[in-house]
């Protein structure tokens, strides 16, 4: 998988160097590459942003630096028939998920458009729907000063399911939100520790026993703390917590 990042602060994603997905980038798994927006200015001061027609606080990002960052994203013959995902972080987006993840993580060629200031000028992505498939997309409902953040978070979320890039895919399968319930609680060495024990099935060695402890866990923990998520729920994955005794 190949993933662009365009940023006036490509530093910021310097993260992406490091642990998991810095070694899936040296091992060939992904192909990332983050380029300086202001690569892309022609003027002296690299200017990227101007004041906003209609008025209104702060300053806006200017489309041309951006459709020029954005071209050299769109290789001279497009690998096969897809198109590019351009994924553009934003307040105003869809919520990105972990079904978003899975999604993302089948496609061929990600870019992402780290705005800062109070946006990109809106015909960016007008331009851009000519040559990608653009997806504005909010990590929640909060306000960061950047996209870059934002970018951090949903290349992880996304690179860990590229096939390969975690060791042990095992790891992947019983993890919060892939059946729509939160993940169970998890223990280690001492059994004791400051007066408090773990769980006694955990040591039953009865694999039955305990995974029905754990998919309780997980149906207590999302009542608990996620009940719109109960509301969501695939009928068949409350079977499964029946099943699983
Ligand atoms: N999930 C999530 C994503 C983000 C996010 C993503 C990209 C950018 C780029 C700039 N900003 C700052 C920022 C500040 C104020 C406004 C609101 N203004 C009101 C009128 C015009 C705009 C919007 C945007 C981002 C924020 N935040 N949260």
């Amino acid at each position: 998988m190949r993933i662009d990042v365009f940023s006036i602060f490509p530093e910021y994603l310097a993260a992406l160097d490091l642990s998991l997905i810095g070694k899936a980038r040296q091992d060939g798994l992904l192909d990332v590459r983050v380029k300086d927006l202001r690569e892309f200015t022609t003027d002296r001061h690299r200017t990227v942003d101007d004041t906003p027609y209609g008025g209104g606080a702060g300053m806006v990002m200017k489309p041309e630096p951006w459709a020029q960052a954005l071209a050299t994203a769109l290789d001279p013959a497009p690998e096969g028939p897809a198109r590019p995902t351009l994924i553009v972080p934003s307040p105003a987006g869809e919520v990105f998920t972990q079904k978003t993840a899975y999604e993302l993580a089948g496609a061929g060629h990600l870019v992402f458009a780290c705005g800062r200031y109070e946006g990109i000028d809106e015909r960016v992505l007008e331009w851009a729907g000519e040559h990608f498939t653009v997806r504005p997309m909010s990590l929640g409902d909060y306000v960061l000063n950047g996209g870059e953040v934002a970018v951090l978070a949903m290349v992880e979320a996304i690179g860990r399911l590229v096939p390969g890039v975690v060791g042990n895919p095992e790891s992947l399968v019983e993890e919060s939100h892939s059946d729509g319930l939160l993940e169970y609680p998890v223990y280690t060495k001492p059994s004791q520790w400051r007066e408090r024990p773990i769980p006694e099935v955990l040591l039953s060695g009865n694999h039955a026993k305990i995974a029905r402890f754990r998919r309780d866990e997980q149906l207590r923990r999302t009542s608990e703390r996620r009940p719109d998520l109960i509301a969501k729920l695939d009928p068949s994955t409350l079977d499964k917590a029946d099943k699983a005794t």
